[in-house]
């Protein structure tokens, strides 16, 4: 994990990940603070060979103008980019363009290696690596994505309390683990809180691990039941 914290955690990184297979390496956001947990672990960032967004927020994309630049101009090369489809568009013309935007490059794919990715479907990143996208809510009318990884794994990234998917994911579709955003205090507002979490059956708790969560994070530590804590800069095998 490149961090575990919470959009404006002040001791942990932003909730982004880099996710390793045998050949490759794909970033799983990439928010304010990428570049600095990158530089912390002494991880170059000529090593990412691809990046896969949830959503458009600073914590999981505030980090993607400074990944297209060095990318293009120090290692002059496109980084592959997953992006489901309905977010690319807004991620240009909301987010990215302001900065990117010169003469000649002016669209996503002047600086990466698009590759759109359908809701509810399941696609091979790379080899050893398959995504499905499963368009979740988090911010009323915000296009944001939860994603399932390699069948078994659920990654939240920014998710309003849905207790129905969760069952389903662990009882239908035999997710083994899940890696949930978690709000230590409510209201959770446009997250899941640890008291909604907690309220959870034991078969799904037991699958579930807590990350995005704020500075106060120490204070629940051990206190928290079968639902540890997801920790910055571990790695964690799936
Ligand atoms: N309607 C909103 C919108 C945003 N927020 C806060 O801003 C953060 C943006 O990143 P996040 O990780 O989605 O968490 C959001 C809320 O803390 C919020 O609390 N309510
Ligand atoms: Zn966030
Ligand atoms: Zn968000």
């Amino acid at each position: 994990m490149l961090g575990t914290g919470s959009a404006f955690a002040k001791t942990y990184f932003n909730t982004n990940a880099l996710i390793y297979t045998d050949s490759h390496t794909l970033m799983l956001d990439c928010g304010t603070t990428a570049h600095q947990s990158l530089h912390r672990l002494g991880k170059p960032l000529s090593d990412i060979d691809a990046v896969l967004i949830s959503h458009i927020h600073a914590d999981h994309v505030g980090g993607m103008e400074e990944l297209a630049f060095r990318m293009k101009f120090a290692f002059g090369r496109k980084p592959l980019l997953f992006v489901p489809e309905p977010l690319a568009g807004p991620l240009w013309e909301t987010s990215l363009k302001g900065g990117l935007l010169q003469d000649e490059f002016a669209a996503l794919d002047d600086y990466f290696e698009v590759r759109l990715l359908q809701p509810g479907v399941r696609t091979e990143l790379i080899p050893g690596l398959a995504a499905e996208p499963i368009r979740t809510a988090h911010i009323p009318n915000k296009i944001s994505y939860s994603y399932v990884l390699n069948d078994d794994f659920f990654y939240s990234a920014d998710l309003t309390f849905h207790p129905e998917l969760l069952r389903a994911l662990v009882e239908e579709r035999g997710v083994r683990t899940i890696f949930h955003d978690c709000q230590l205090k409510p209201p959770g507002a446009v997250h899941t809180t640890l008291k909604e979490l907690e309220s959870l059956p034991l078969h799904i708790r037991e699958r579930i691990r807590l990350m995005h969560y704020d500075d106060t994070k120490p204070q629940y530590e051990g206190k928290t039941g079968v639902m540890t804590f997801v920790e910055q800069h571990e790695r964690y095998r799936f």
